[in-house]
């Protein structure tokens, strides 16, 4: 694989810091489509935003602050949703996650199990972050159902099914001078993972197999395609890799993904079944996926047949 780094604009990118980008008005139905196409052809765009804090990472580093024993500390009982510590494989890299960030009283169950006497402004800067992200998301799946001309009630509830967690994640810097892996390249297990990093270091792999190094904004977010929404839209929309290079030597990297899991078992929607896209998948439970990687070593290393294995027609 060729791994030249090439720069940004390979990734189309949205505006949703545009007032008139309305449901009903011009500028939607085209985004609807642009979103969609985005999706299809690379399973990934960019999309600037405002209605999130920058300062969600003071809360980031309070996290990562705490001792490893109170990080350790089990917060979730769904697979994959906890804390991952450095490894031999990963040394720089480490996470956590809050699993229903939109609801303040999940906030402060998680803060609660980390800080025994709680953490207010731990719990009201997630909720407040994870609640715009969650809006993002939600509109983003909208626009993807509309342009598929999905029946609206049954998009709406595809969307109240979706479950969400936000993850943070805590890179240490590198001491070499060509920089150092965080993240290997791989494909996520989500519907979708928004990213935004408060330091450079995530890339994308393009259409043509390079890597594409993000910039950093605050506004800046990276939408990409997980495996789960390939499930969903009956292999229209491939998940997409990307990975995590550190070449910063001085301060930690720090970066923050909403990732949004099927809260129900989930079929390709019937819009999506016809003569030329076959059913390609069987009824797929999200969770019960993530527990089949976790626990069963061939289904987690091998990325590009994982789901198919899983759950394949
Ligand atoms: O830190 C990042 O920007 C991305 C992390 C990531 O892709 C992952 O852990 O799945
Ligand atoms: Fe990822």
């Amino acid at each position: 694989m060729e791994s030249q780094t090439v720069s940004q604009p390979e990734f189309p990118l949205f505006d949703f810091c545009n007032p008139k980008l309305k449901p009903g008005s011009d500028e939607w139905a085209s985004t609807c489509k642009a979103v969609r196409e985005a999706l299809e052809d690379h399973g990934a765009f960019l999309v600037l935003y405002n209605k999130v804090d920058d300062s969600i990472y003071d809360s980031s580093r309070q996290l990562f602050d705490l001792s490893t024993e109170a990080k350790m500390r089990q917060t979730s009982d769904k697979p994959a949703h906890g804390y991952v510590g450095r490894t031999i494989a990963s040394p720089l890299f480490q996470s956590h996650a809050v699993d229903n960030p939109s609801s303040l009283q999940d906030c402060q169950k998680f803060a609660r199990i980390l800080w025994p006497s709680g953490n207010d402004f731990f719990c009201e800067a997630v909720n407040a972050y994870a609640k715009g992200l969650v809006e993002l998301d939600q509109m983003l799946k909208r626009m993807v159902c509309e342009s598929y001309g999905i029946n609206t009630q049954k998009c709406e509830s595809f969307l109240e099914s979706i479950r969400y967690v936000l993850r943070f994640y805590k890179y240490f810097p590198t001491q070499t001078d060509e920089g150092e892996p965080g993240v290997l390249p791989h494909p996520d297990t989500t519907l979708f993972t928004i990213l935004h990093q408060d330091t450079e270091g995530l890339e994308v792999q393009n259409k043509h197999d390079q890597w594409v190094r993000l910039e950093v904004s605050p506004s800046l977010f990276c939408v990409v395609a997980g495996d789960a929404i390939s499930v969903w839209s009956n292999d229209r929309i491939c998940p997409r890799y990307h990975q995590v290079m550190v070449k910063t030597k001085t301060r930690p990297r720090y970066s923050i993904g909403l990732l949004s899991y099927a809260g129900q078992d989930m079929s390709p929607p019937e819009e999506l079944v016809d003569d030329q896209h076959p059913l390609r998948y069987k009824q797929f439970n999200h969770y019960q996926y993530l527990s089949a990687i976790a626990t069963r070593e061939g289904l987690r290393s091998d990325y590009q047949h994982r789901l198919k294995e899983f759950c394949g027609v």
